[in-house]
């Protein structure tokens, strides 16, 4: 094909005549023109090789042209394919949910991705709903998304956010009707019928006239205010346990909703649950409060960075406060961070995950033997989450159960779970994601706030902070510490080719898995969910689903320097970020030994695994 006097390389010319063909969006359609005019096929290769696939959150890239990345292209066809899906499964219930925050081209997104479900008949709950556009903005936090579906009894939704990814990111999170996020078969039947319906349908790109029609025909559902406000109550009634008396002029925390859409709810609620204001209860940071897609004051919006709450803890010692509670931008996790003995700690996504599994536990054996038995405990976190609490159940004689990375498997494991008649109210995994199922099967950081600054309130009144209880936990359950990092990798191929080498280390000496570590370690289990082998079940099948698109290795190593010592880890390739990840956790008999013996273990892996300067991998780490 030739665009103007350039003649395109011909395994390119398809790929671009199909782009303009589809797109009609005059941003998008200039920057592939420009890429072929500056005669860029390298990066035309990155941009239009490969379709954009569904990852641990859903489809999430940096927004530009091509069908690897965010945009309304692909977006339109990601829609079409999956109205397309939840139609056939569903003929005579096709209802939809669809939400937005506040990044840049959510609205945009949404609106193609209505445009698309409406085409075909369905009638959409519009959780962002403007009577005329471009005048007002009005965003939703995710988890109103599964909690619109299981209040409507539709057949799916869509959200549009890329969380706590950078500025220039978006994405697009599907549920089911079950109020979860997709898991395989749907994930890949799903892009199947995306395949088949890339094509734009007639109606794609005429939003205004379908919302018009829509509206008058009630297909189209203004639905904030109604689940808003349901949403609230839920969470009124289903987690609320204990008065929070109102403090006279002395705020007692402080509440960040980095530049995300969380604050809007979280003072709704705390005002409507225990009259809490703000500048009187409790204050927000000011520079952080508005939802504002530049995220000026941090450099990733995400508040297990280091630093991003650097904002809210100096608020706080400025008014000799001792609590800060941090959402992510959409508002679907949550981290908290406490002054104790002077010193500020931003606590880990585990120990909050530790201390809400204590609170369930706690009410739990509150309960009467009645309810009791016919609601047996399960708690659940994802592998690579700490598995204090797995040693909670074994003490304590309730259920543990894990499941792969990511809420799109613990809501499932959790409904599930539920169907076979067990009692799953909390599960969580460390990249601070928390869920509380009586109101939603998804993380959700306002309900986790809402249930932590009741635990804040039990703790104060009897003298303790969470500093307190995590170690008489650990007393009780051992020393359990982590080490978690991450490798940015240059691209995904380089992650591919670490795990190669890592194969090939043992796999080339004959062995299955490899037998010690450095000079520290022998390994006791070994697991490879990528080739789908793990040496200590039965004909070495896993436990948990294989996948050999992505790269995840788990093992449990013993320590030669104290035989009771024990690290459990885990590598994975990212599915929504350049990122190698490294979950570790050791086991001692002190918080010191163990917080030693997990950085020997990244010390160890760095230089025996990722040799990090040989693959151009970065780590702060
Ligand atoms: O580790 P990746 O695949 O990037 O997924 C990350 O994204 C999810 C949070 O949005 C978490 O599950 C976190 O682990
Ligand atoms: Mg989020």
């Amino acid at each position: 094909m030739s665009s103007g006097a350039v003649q395109v390389p011909p395994e390119l010319a398809s790929k671009v005549s199909a782009w303009f063909e589809n797109d009609k969006n005059e941003h998008t359609r200039k920057e592939i023109t420009e890429l072929v005019n500056s005669q860029n096929w390298h990066e035309l290769h990155l941009r239009l090789d490969s379709r954009i696939a569904f990852g641990t959150a859903g489809l999430r890239a940096r927004m530009e042209a091509g069908v690897s990345r965010m945009n309304t292209l692909t977006v339109l066809q990601a829609s079409q394919g999956l109205a397309k899906y939840l139609q056939d499964k569903f003929p005579t219930n096709k209802s939809v949910v669809v939400g937005h925050d506040h990044r840049f081209n959510s609205k945009e997104f949404a609106q193609v991705t209505i445009a698309a479900f409406l085409q075909l008949g369905f009638t959409v709950y519009d959780l962002c709903f403007v009577e005329n556009d471009g005048t007002q903005d009005v965003y939703v936090h995710t988890p109103l998304v599964p909690f619109a579906i299981d209040q409507l009894n539709a057949s799916g939704g869509v959200m549009i956010t890329a969380s706590h990814n950078p500025k220039l990111d978006n994405g697009y999170k599907v549920y089911y009707s079950n109020g979860c996020q997709i898991i395989p078969p749907h994930d890949r039947l799903i892009a199947q019928s995306i395949d088949d319906n890339l094509k734009p349908w007639d109606d794609a790109w005429n939003y205004d006239s379908i919302k018009a029609g829509a509206i008058a025909s009630g297909k189209l559902i203004d639905a904030k205010s109604d689940i808003t406000q349901k949403y609230v109550s839920a969470v009124a009634k289903r987690l609320v346990f204990t008065e929070l008396s109102s403090t006279k002029n002395k705020p007692w925390f402080v509440y960040t909703p980095m530049h995300g859409v969380g604050s809007e709810i979280f003072e709704r609620i705390v005002e409507k649950v225990w009259g809490l204001k703000g500048n009187v209860d409790y204050l927000c940071v000011p520079q952080q409060k508005n939802p504002d897609p530049e995220f000026p004051t941090v450099s990733f919006p995400n508040p297990e960075e280091k630093g991003a709450l650097d904002l809210a803890i100096s608020l706080a010692e400025k008014n000799d406060i001792s609590f800060v509670l941090a959402n992510d931008p959409d508002a679907d996790r949550f981290s908290a961070a406490v002054k104790y003995e002077n010193k500020w700690k931003q606590l880990s996504g585990n120990e909050i995950g530790f201390l809400f599994a204590q609170q369930t536990w706690d009410s739990y054996k509150q309960e009467n033997e009645e309810f009791q038995r016919a609601n047996p405990l399960v708690l659940i976190n994802s592998t690579v989450s700490s598995q204090m609490i797995k040693r909670m159940a074994e003490v304590e004689g309730f259920e543990y159960r894990d499941t792969l990375t990511g809420f799109k498997w613990l809501g499932n494991q959790a409904r599930s779970l539920e169907k076979e008649g067990l009692y799953v109210p909390f599960a969580f995994e460390e990249a601070i994601g928390y869920m509380f199922s009586k109101v939603v099967h998804d993380k959700d950081g306002i309900s986790a706030a809402v249930v932590f600054l009741q635990m804040i309130a039990n703790w104060k009144a009897k003298g303790l902070s969470p500093i307190d209880i995590l170690r008489r936990a650990f007393a009780r359950y051992g020393y359990f510490q982590e080490y978690n990092g991450y490798y940015t990798v240059p691209n995904p191929t380089v992650t591919n080719v670490i795990f190669g080498a890592i194969r090939d280390s043992y796999r080339n000496h004959g062995q299955q898995h490899p037998s010690t570590l450095g000079d520290e370690f022998t390994v006791e289990t070994f697991t490879d969910l990528t080739i789908g082998y793990q040496s200590d079940t039965p004909n070495n099948v896993p436990r948990l689903p294989v996948d050999s698109s992505s790269q995840m290795i788990t093992a449990v190593l013993r320590s030669r320097l104290h035989s009771d010592d024990y690290v459990r880890f885990t590598t994975r390739g990212s599915g929504t970020e350049p990122k190698l990840k490294v979950y570790i956790e050791a086991i001692s008999d002190s918080e010191e030994k163990a917080r030693a013996l997990a950085k020997r273990t990244w010390d160890t892996l760095k230089e025996c695994w990722f040799k990090p300067q040989e693959m151009g991998l970065t780590t702060n780490f």
